[in-house]
């Protein structure tokens, strides 16, 4: 079973699904990895990304959750996954991808991003960000967490979800996907 944490720019991703994949054992992947370098330069100067620019950085992402699947292993990853279509790319990647949306309003993540540092992500992308998120359809597998919380708080109930999936597939995070 795989785990993608969605959700804009500055909700917290990368922070929450890392921690959680570390307590869980579960292999991570930190999707702002796999972006071409004209991704990350077009986001650099401000522009936001066109379905054409995601498309193969999708592809990609699939392509590592295929391989842990193939390896027997549950999966971890941090990925935008804005629109449905997105996720439908991601979900080619193996039988059981569950998506986790961290969700909070718009001016909470403003504020974060304007208070971080070092990344090439600009704040004034947000607004686009949020226009083109689709939350999770009723059909799609997966939870919705809060942002409001301290991180702690926030791992702590997306590894007790995760937990509670893998329990209910027979699978334990410790030895992968079982
Ligand atoms: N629950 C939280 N409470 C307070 N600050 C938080 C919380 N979660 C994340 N942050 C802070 O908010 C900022 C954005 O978090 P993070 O970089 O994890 O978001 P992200 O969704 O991975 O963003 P991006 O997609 O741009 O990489 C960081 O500075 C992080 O330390
Ligand atoms: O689809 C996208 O627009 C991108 O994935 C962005 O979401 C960034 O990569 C990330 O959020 C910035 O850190």
């Amino acid at each position: 079973m795989h785990f993608v944490f969605m959700g804009v720019s500055g909700s917290g991703k990368s922070t929450v699904a890392l921690r959680a994949a570390e307590r869980l054992g579960l292999p991570f992947a930190e999707a702002d990895a796999f972006h071409p370098e004209a991704n990350i330069a077009k986001m650099s100067r401000g522009v936001a990304l066109t379905d054409d620019d995601r498309l193969p950085w999708l592809r990609s992402l699939a392509a590592w959750i295929g391989e842990r699947e193939a390896q027997g292993a549950s999966s971890m990853m941090a990925c935008s996954a804005l629109k449905r279509s997105y996720r439908d790319v991601l979900r080619t990647g193996a039988p059981d991808v569950r998506f986790v949306h961290l969700d909070g309003p718009v001016e909470l993540i403003r504020a974060r991003l304007s208070e971080r540092a070092g990344h090439f992500m600009p704040t004034g992308l947000l607004d686009s960000q949020q226009a083109t998120l689709e939350p999770l359809g009723p059909d799609e597998k997966g939870a919705v967490l809060g942002i409001a919380p301290p991180p702690e708080e926030i791992v702590e109930a997306a590894v007790a979800a995760v937990r509670a999936a893998l329990a209910e597939n027979g699978e334990s995070a410790a030895h992968g996907a079982g």
